[in-house]
């Protein structure tokens, strides 16, 4: 019986697709590790960069080769193809994929015996026809768009506006601005672009043999959407598109489709050939990595999110749309009327892994990628490290390896002592201070965590007689499976019900896109996403408690130190800072 979905994560680092059952069982999993598996592109960390201008991107051409390796990888696992009714997925958000004239001619008729590179990639030097314009996606790290962003921040008048009306202020890796500066950039090959997908409806483009639409939630995250009058942004277009006209670029990007259940039609004969799938299977709209990651779970009022990727994001679910240039709002990717609030931070799992190497190569001169040193340190370090509260300053730090989101700032460590109200930079750090590094593992998590709690504090309730904070603290992504990591989010950020994890194994976002698949595809008449997830959750088997959240005494104590850690990044904006004022990247406020 055809009664499987399947669902895909096209992110930074990997590629994952897994299959789940139509009561959400997870069946199988697989994954494709781009440093690992793609070394030949010459990518690290799943991308390429040039440090000059601030450039990150991937390679288009690699993704088509994970692809067909993805569902080869499923398929040795014991997947059988053709019990799948509907396909979605997810990819990172913002990056851009640009299509040649060629594109659905050849989308359009791919052959079963062949691969997805063979037949759509022009080659490296462009030898043969193919189905892109630009080789190249650009990524949300890219940081190379700052004159860009500082047209968006005025074209409605000043970044306030700009995020009332598309739920953002100008970012550097949103994909407006990233087409504007394509544009200026590469004129020609804008030129002879036939369409721009954003990644996840590129990987619905190959599913589908056409370019499939944007997704509604992804759409978001390009300065361009108009999210109260759903509708593209006039005056933005005019801004990205430049001499070409508004014309032109809508009809590069195309219409949004409001529904994020929509089918946008069935599987390519391509994927019926070759790996045996139904020609019945429908492809339902791909939304981002972060809105599907919502997807997988049913998230309730004052529930949080925490997806400990590549990019460090806090996520949740709800009916206020109270934009800031500070945050990000999203519509929702399925329920009209309700929306994603996110924060994202560029310097989450590689920062983390920078403290973790310099522990591990301390302690032994052979490299080792084992967190247990970095989790040991981190634990046995008090509080803020301060082995006596009440004399010793609290140590307060911002560690970005890549230039930052929130603040918007340049890389760079900043270490300090704060007490008494007061700031002080560490000039010398020593074996008191500051010992380098063991003290940084506690310090780089307690930083992380104290920004998403400045900046969340608004949005989150009073829980019962607990003062307002999370009522549940979900982790997902890599980092979800560290102990240290769950146990300092939750003394940080609180959760009167605890911190949890998904125990369905997989990846929350390809299960949110497999989960996205099954109610798109099977969903009853004005069956709303939420009405589906419920019925077929199983509270039990699918999530489990990992520690406590809230700890009295402790919370408090990071309660204490929220001004100053606001006033160390104001500081390090008005240091380093990349545009804007300092207030407005700053963006948190210290209550009470
Ligand atoms: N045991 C662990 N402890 C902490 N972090 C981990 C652990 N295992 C994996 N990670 C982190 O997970 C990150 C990858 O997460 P993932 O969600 O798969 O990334 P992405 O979706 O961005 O490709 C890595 O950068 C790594 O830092
Ligand atoms: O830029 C953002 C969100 O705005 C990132 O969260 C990307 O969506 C990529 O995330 P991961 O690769 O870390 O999953």
């Amino acid at each position: 019986m055809a009664d499987q979905y399947l669902g895909f994560d096209l992110s930074t680092q990997q590629l994952k697709g897994i299959i789940v059952k139509s009561d959400l069982k997870l069946l199988h999993e697989a994954k494709v590790d781009f440093d690992a598996d793609f070394s030949k592109y010459g990518i690290e960390k799943g991308v390429l960069t040039n440090p000059a201008e601030g450039e990150v991107f991937a390679p288009v051409a690699m993704w088509l080769e994970a692809i067909d390796l993805v569902l080869h990888r499923l398929k040795e696992q014991g997947a059988d193809f053709s019990k799948i009714r509907g396909i979605s997925g997810a990819g990172m958000q913002h990056g851009t994929v640009f299509w040649s004239q060629d594109a659905e001619t050849l989308l359009g008729g791919l052959d079963g015996g062949k691969t997805l590179l063979e037949q759509l990639d022009g080659g490296a030097k462009g030898e043969k026809k193919g189905a892109f314009s630009h080789p190249f996606s650009p990524n949300w790290q890219d940081a190379s768009t700052q004159k860009q962003c500082d047209k968006f921040d005025v074209a409605l008048k000043d970044p306030e506006s700009l995020a009332e009306a598309t739920g953002s202020k100008a970012h550097h890796r949103f994909s407006g601005p990233q087409i504007l500066r394509f544009h200026q950039k590469y004129p020609e090959a804008y030129k002879v672009t036939s369409r721009i997908s954003l990644v996840s409806s590129f990987l619905a483009s190959i599913f589908l043999g056409k370019v499939a639409p944007i997704d509604i939630g992804d759409v978001c995250g390009a300065n361009l959407w108009d999210i109260k009058n759903g509708q593209w942004h006039e005056d933005l277009l005019a801004l990205a598109a430049g001499d070409e006209g508004v014309e032109d670029l809508k009809s590069k990007l195309g219409s949004v489709p409001q529904d994020g259940g929509l089918s946008f039609g069935t599987v390519s004969p391509y994927f019926v050939q070759r790996y045996d799938f139904s020609s019945e299977t429908q492809i339902i709209a791909f939304t981002g990595d972060n809105p599907s990651t919502i997807l997988a779970l049913p998230l309730r009022s004052s529930d949080a999110i925490v997806s400990l990727g590549t990019s460090t994001t806090f996520l949740m679910s709800t009916p206020q749309y109270k934009p800031d240039p500070a945050y990000h709002f999203f519509n929702h990717p399925t329920t009209p009327g309700l929306y994603m609030f996110m924060l994202c931070y560029k310097n989450g799992g590689l920062a983390r892994e920078h403290i973790r190497d310099a522990i591990n190569s301390q302690s032994s001169p052979t490299s080792s990628t084992s967190w247990d040193l970095f989790n040991q340190v981190a634990t046995s370090t008090p509080v803020l490290g301060q082995a006596d509260p009440k004399t010793d300053p609290a140590r307060l730090g911002l560690f970005f390896p890549r230039p930052e989101i929130v603040p918007n700032v340049k890389a760079g460590t900043w270490r300090y002592l704060y007490s008494n109200h007061t700031l002080a930079a560490v000039a010398k750090p020593d074996a008191k201070s500051w010992p380098i590094p063991s003290a940084d593992a506690r310090a780089i998590l307690e930083s992380q965590f104290l920004s998403l709690r400045l900046r969340s504090q608004a949005l989150v309730e009073k829980q019962g007689a607990l003062p307002a904070q999370p009522r549940r603290i979900y982790l997902v992504g890599g980092g979800a499976v560290n102990p240290a990591i769950a146990d300092l989010a939750g003394q940080v950020l609180g959760g009167a019900d605890g911190v949890y994890k998904l125990d369905i194994g997989g990846n929350a976002c390809a299960l949110g896109a497999a989960y996205k698949a099954a109610w798109g595809t099977g969903r009853q008449r004005n069956e709303t996403f939420e009405d589906f997830l419920e019925k077929s959750w199983l509270e039990e088997g699918f999530v489990e408690r990992i520690c406590d959240g809230y700890r009295e005494g402790v919370w408090e104590r990071y309660g204490d130190v929220l001004r100053g850690f606001e006033e160390l990044e104001g500081r390090v904006i008005r240091e380093s800072g990349e545009g804007g004022s300092g207030v407005e990247n700053a963006g948190g406020k210290v209550e009470g």
